[in-house]
């Protein structure tokens, strides 16, 4: 979509990486968002870039790197999956492009860390995060009553992480990297603190697990005030997809995610709809995300997480990796944060 209520040209974005989320990112930039338009998918899937690329009536770039450095291309959504990050980022940053990457910034710290520094380098922000859950309006007022103090100190958020199955290669590290990452970023967001520790345990797998994949698992990530977060992640529920958040304070709770739509009562009982993915629970978060993305760039900014929230994620979740393979408490320090 392009509809411009300024006189600025449209911003042209690339999408790289047409599986799931590029496809939906692709939908969204064509059809929902303002003062954007398509004009570029790239995957290193030959097939898929054109099957994608003829059905919003784009080009087809066959080679990533090419559609990076395109003039033609003003901007960036990177949607390829986490190991392939900061090949593209450091592209972008060194083309000075515009990203909106995918999460997880990358898989490592210090891969991300990378990343950090070289757009320190450059001494102006082109990297924004998709951390989607910070666009959420119930997640945006939970942060809004935390910063109010009106129920008094944080002591606890309690969170539940369900998807109702895994792609194929989804192993029990992804479960931290993956899917944790969320929370890791959305506590950050709401306490407005650093975590500094993260524990990992693991009850017997569901029946429903792959073999060998620890699902579910327990984790306990501490912030510097003292904090305590509780995260169930349970990647093969069957159900659906179910993310919920309490907050516990000295006088008052608070819960997001009951996804209290409609309740029907019938003769079968009574209920709601559970949203089957994170795409249905998030899809406005999604769109407010890439909206506030797209009007932050063409005014050479970001409007989200960036860099440092990408790696401060990844130093978390690669704590979080060690305390699952060895049951302990693992402390995370960050290092000095650049100019
Ligand atoms: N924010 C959210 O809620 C979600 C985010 N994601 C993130 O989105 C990203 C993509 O995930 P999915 O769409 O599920 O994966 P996917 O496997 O469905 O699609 C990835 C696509 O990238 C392509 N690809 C691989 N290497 C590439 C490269 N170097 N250059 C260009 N294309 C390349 C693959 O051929 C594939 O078409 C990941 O970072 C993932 O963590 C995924 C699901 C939900
Ligand atoms: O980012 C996501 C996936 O990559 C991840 O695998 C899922 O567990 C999350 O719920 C989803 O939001």
């Amino acid at each position: 979509m392009s509809t411009s209520s300024s006189a600025a040209p449209a911003l042209r974005v690339a999408v790289l990486g047409v599986g799931m989320m590029g496809q939906d990112h692709a939908r969204r930039l064509a059809s929902v968002i303002n003062r954007a338009e398509l004009v570029a998918v790239s995957d290193v899937d030959a097939a898929r870039t054109d099957a994608v690329a003829a059905e919003f009536g784009v080009r087809a770039i066959h080679d990533p790197m090419a559609a990076v450095a395109d003039p033609e291309v003003d901007a960036l959504v990177i949607a390829t999956p986490g190991f392939t990050h900061e090949e593209l980022v450091l592209a972008a940053l060194a083309a000075g492009k515009p990203v909106l990457c995918e999460k997880p910034l990358t898989t490592s710290p210090e891969s991300s860390r990378r990343i950090v520094e070289a757009e320190a380098a450059l001494g102006r922000q082109l990297v924004q995060v998709g951390f989607m859950r910070r666009f959420d309006a119930e997640y945006v007022q939970l942060r809004g009553l935390i910063a109010s103090a009106e129920l008094g100190r944080p002591l606890f958020l309690h969170c539940v992480h369900r998807n109702a199955s895994t792609p194929p290669n989804f192993n029990s590290a992804m479960l931290v990297l993956d899917s944790v990452v969320h929370e890791v970023d959305i506590v950050r967001y709401l306490t407005g603190e650093e975590i500094v520790a993260v524990r990992v345990l693991a009850p017997r797998s569901t029946s429903a697990a792959p073999e060998g994949l620890l699902d579910p698992q327990f984790v306990i990530l501490e912030t510097e005030s003292g904090i305590l977060v509780d995260v169930e992640i349970f990647v093969n529920t069957t159900i659906g997809y179910e993310v919920r958040t309490e907050l516990v304070a000295e006088r008052g709770t608070a819960r997001t995610g009951l996804g209290v739509g409609m309740v029907t009562q019938t003769t079968a009982g009574w209920g709601g709809r559970i949203p089957a993915d994170f795409k249905e629970r998030f899809e406005s978060a999604y769109d407010v995300q890439v909206q506030r993305w797209v009007d932050a760039v063409r005014a050479g900014t970001i409007d989200g997480p960036g860099v440092w929230d990408g790696y401060a994620a990844a130093a978390v979740c690669a704590a979080g990796v060690r305390a699952q393979q060895t049951g302990e408490r693992v402390e995370i320090a960050l290092g000095a944060r650049p100019a």
